[in-house]
Order: structure tokens, then C-alpha cells, then sequence
């Protein structure tokens, strides 16, 4: 053996070592996964890496994660970018536990593929939600001889794939409430008027949220005011607007609106009760929107369990709910508001206006039994909290 030769081999990393590293190319998968979300259901946003073992450490051979509408799965992806025996002997990173099972649509499942490729190592964040395959892809890699890890970054898989958990587990998709104030608390003008509160850095990256969600859902309140459009507004961007969910128990959203007027670029639910008028139904109907109804709840407005479980139902994993301030409250007070944004502009609306966020809402996000403050920081000149609950 040469001087350099001996040099560079590398000694086999301490369990300290090898856990840096594990976390390390974690990361990336968790990150390079995410760029999906809004694009996978019903599936999770996967993220997959290939390693393997030089004499200068790990190095990365491919990169996969789940493709628009669910399949490829993130493994099969990047099996199928690393080529043949690209992947043999080296390690695969996943954020979640490869699946054992045919679906349906009958690909070969991912811990066949991992089989197949001859890895010799899987490390995953987390494992399987669903109650009926949870463990089961861990036990046949390790039946198959594959040394398998679980439990890296955990927690930052399991907000990642909140949605998908939720919707597996409960039935319902995960909720993020944003809402935009001023430096002196409100949302909105008084008496129905809108107002611009953040600033466009701001405004780019709600924007950017938008296209990381299956849908947008707003209260009927706010359109009434605002009239928005709720699409992705970014250059190149136009393809990842979600569906636009409106909450409208009356179905008063106007057959003029701009929703209405684009339903044809992208789709428009509406959510009624069943006592709305089968008038108001029809000609929305007529326009392009999809209606559905839902039970009324106690206060007459729709019953938000049973609507949300309508979006599980429907394959929606993640609804970002721009508002308005009555119904990010409500989603809040009933437990249903998994995470809450809350910017704040250095802008002062300077008369009593909508308030931002109620005192209902104000009180849970202070409480650190439900809510824990996960990121905060300045986008422009507004400053970001994103609260995540707990409970
Ligand atoms: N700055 C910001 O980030 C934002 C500002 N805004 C501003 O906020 C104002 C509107 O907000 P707000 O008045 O709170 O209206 P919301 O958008 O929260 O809508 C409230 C309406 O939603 C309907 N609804 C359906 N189901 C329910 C339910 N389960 N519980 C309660 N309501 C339900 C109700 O009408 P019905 O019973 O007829 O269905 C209710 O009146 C506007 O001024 C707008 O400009 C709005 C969003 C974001
Ligand atoms: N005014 C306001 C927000 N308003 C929210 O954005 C919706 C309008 O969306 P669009 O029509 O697509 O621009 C509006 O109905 C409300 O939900 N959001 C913010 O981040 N900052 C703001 O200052
Ligand atoms: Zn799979």
C-alpha cells in the first residue's frame, strides 16, 4: 500500500460520528422531501437519499422524493436516478418508513426496491403512521439482512408529515392559520374594508406557503371584504396554486367574485350547511364551483369537525386557512389550528379595525401547554411567529 493510499483510508466512524452524520444527510432529505409538499397527496412529501462510502466519507449518489400526485414514491425516485447498482452497498436516507405493501396502482414497494438495490443500511425519521403497516417495512429490511436506524430528526419528520399523519390517524388534514396584522392588532378596516398589511417581501412568501398546501381555505366573511384571487402570485408558479376552499354556510359567495370568475384556472369548493339555498347551489354550481355541505353546528355556522373530515375524505393533507380572524379562532378553540402564523407590520392602522387575532386565540398562543413558539424572524419589514400546537 502507498504512503497516500494509506492516508487516505478512512477509519470506520465513531457511534458519535456516524450519528452527525446520520442527522446530516437527514437534513437534507427532510429538505429536499419538503420542496414537494402541496404536490403528493394523498401521499407525504418523502424525501430519499443514496449514500456511499468513499475514502473521503459519505458522498451522495442520488436524491428522490415523492413526485407530483403521490407516485413515484421519494425511494423509488431516487433508486431511479441513481441507476443500476448505483445504490449497492450503500445507505438509504428516508423520512419515513419505506412501504411494504401493493397498493393499487401496483409498483413494486419501496422496501422491495431498497432490497433490490442492495443497500445495506436504511436510516429513517419515523415510522409508518398507518396503524396497519407500522413497523412492518423495518421488520422485512431487517429480515432481509439490512441494518436499519430509526428515530433520526424525528420531530422535524413529524411536523413535516403532519398532515399526513393527521389524515391517517384522525381522519382530517392538518391546519395552519396565518393571519396578517398591524403594529396596533388589526387584520382589517372597519365596517368591511381591506387593507394591505404586509409588505411585499411578506406577501411573496405567504405566497410561497400557498404552494406548499393542498388548499386554501378562507371564511366567507373575508371574500365578501376582499374579493381575493388566493393564488400563487410567483414567477413560475402559477401551476402550484391549491384549491380554494370557501367556508360559507349560506353559499352568499357572489357569482361576480373573483374566485367564481377563475374557477376555471383553479378549482373552487364551497362548504355549506344543508339549509343554504339549492337556488344559490345550482347556479354556482353552473359557474365551475363544486358545492358541498356539511351539518350545521350548535351556532348555526358549518360544523368545522365534520368539514374537515370532508377534506380527509376528499385526500387534502394540508389546508392553510388564510382567515379570516373569526374563523382562525374557531378552528383554534377547537383544537383543529396545528399551527398559527401571525405576522406583525411596523404599520399602524391607527382607528379600531377588525382585531387580527381574538382573545380566545391570543389566549391559547400564550399558553405553553398548547402552543409553543417554533420560528420567529423579520421577512421584509414585518416580523413572523409560527406557532405549533402541542396539544
Ligand atoms: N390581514 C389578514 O391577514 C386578513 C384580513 N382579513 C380581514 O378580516 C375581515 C374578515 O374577517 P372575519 O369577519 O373574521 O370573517 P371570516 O373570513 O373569518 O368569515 C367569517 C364567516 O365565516 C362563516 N363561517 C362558516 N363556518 C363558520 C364557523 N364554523 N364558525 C364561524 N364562522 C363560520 C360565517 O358566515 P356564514 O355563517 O354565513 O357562513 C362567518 O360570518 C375582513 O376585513 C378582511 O379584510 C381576512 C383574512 C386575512
Ligand atoms: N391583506 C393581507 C392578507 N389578506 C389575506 O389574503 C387574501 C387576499 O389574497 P389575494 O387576493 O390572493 O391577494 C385576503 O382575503 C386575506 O385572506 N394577507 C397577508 O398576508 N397580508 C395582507 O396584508
Ligand atoms: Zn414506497
Amino acid at each position: 500500500m502507498t504512503r497516500t493510499a494509506r492516508v487516505r483510508r478512512r477509519l470506520p466512524a465513531t457511534m458519535t460520528e456516524q450519528a452527525a452524520i446520520d442527522r446530516a444527510f437527514m437534513r437534507q432529505a427532510l429538505d429536499f422531501g419538503a420542496r414537494g409538499q402541496g404536490t403528493t397527496s394523498t401521499n407525504p412529501c418523502v424525501g430519499a437519499i443514496v449514500t456511499q462510502d468513499t475514502a473521503d466519507g459519505p458522498v451522495i449518489v442520488a436524491r428522490g422524493h415523492t413526485q407530483p400526485g403521490g407516485r413515484p414514491h421519494g425511494e423509488a425516485n431516487a433508486f431511479d436516478r441513481a441507476g443500476p447498482n448505483a445504490a449497492a452497498g450503500g445507505t438509504l436516507y428516508v423520512t419515513l418508513e419505506p412501504c411494504s405493501h401493493r397498493t393499487i396502482r401496483a409498483a413494486t414497494p419501496c422496501v422491495e426496491r431498497s432490497i433490490l438495490a442492495g443497500v445495506k443500511r436504511v436510516v429513517a425519521a419515523m415510522a409508518d403512521p398507518n396503524p396497519r403497516f407500522r413497523g412492518l417495512g423495518f421488520a422485512l429490511l431487517r429480515t432481509a439482512g439490512i441494518s436499519v436506524t430509526t428515530g433520526v430528526l424525528e420531530a422535524k419528520a413529524q411536523r413535516i408529515h403532519r398532515g399526513y399523519v393527521l389524515r391517517v390517524t384522525q381522519g382530517r388534514p392538518m391546519v395552519t392559520f396565518k393571519v396578517a396584522r398591524t403594529r396596533d392588532g388589526y387584520a382589517g378596516g372597519a365596517a368591511g374594508t381591506r387593507i394591505a398589511v404586509s409588505c411585499p417581501a411578506a406577501s411573496a412568501w405567504v405566497h410561497l406557503q400557498r404552494a406548499h398546501y393542498d388548499a386554501i381555505m378562507l371564511g366567507i366573511g373575508s371574500v365578501l371584504v376582499d374579493d381575493p384571487l388566493l393564488t400563487v402570485r410567483l414567477p413560475g408558479m402559477a401551476g402550484r396554486s391549491p384549491i380554494r376552499i370557501v367556508l360559507d354556510s349560506q353559499l352568499r359567495l357572489p357569482l361576480s367574485s373573483q374566485l367564481v370568475a377563475t374557477v376555471g384556472e383553479v378549482p373552487v369548493w364551497v362548504v355549506a350547511t344543508e339549509a343554504a339555498p339549492i337556488e344559490r347551489e345550482r347556479a354556482l354550481v353552473a359557474a365551475g364551483v363544486e358545492v358541498m355541505r356539511v351539518s350545521a353546528g350548535a351556532d348555526g355556522h358549518l360544523d368545522l369537525t365534520e368539514m374537515l373530515q370532508l377534506l380527509g375524505a376528499r385526500g387534502i393533507n394540508r389546508v392553510f386557512s388564510e382567515g379570516g380572524p373569526t374563523i382562525g379562532e374557531k378552528l383554534a378553540l377547537a383544537g383543529f389550528a396545528d399551527e398559527v402564523i401571525v405576522s406583525t407590520s411596523p404599520k399602524v392602522l391607527g382607528h379600531p379595525g377588525i382585531v387580527a387575532v381574538r382573545p380566545g386565540l391570543a389566549a391559547m398562543l400564550a399558553n405553553p401547554d398548547l402552543y409553543r413558539l417554533a420560528d420567529s424572524g423579520l421577512i421584509g419589514h414585518d416580523h413572523f411567529e409560527n406557532f405549533v400546537r402541542t396539544a
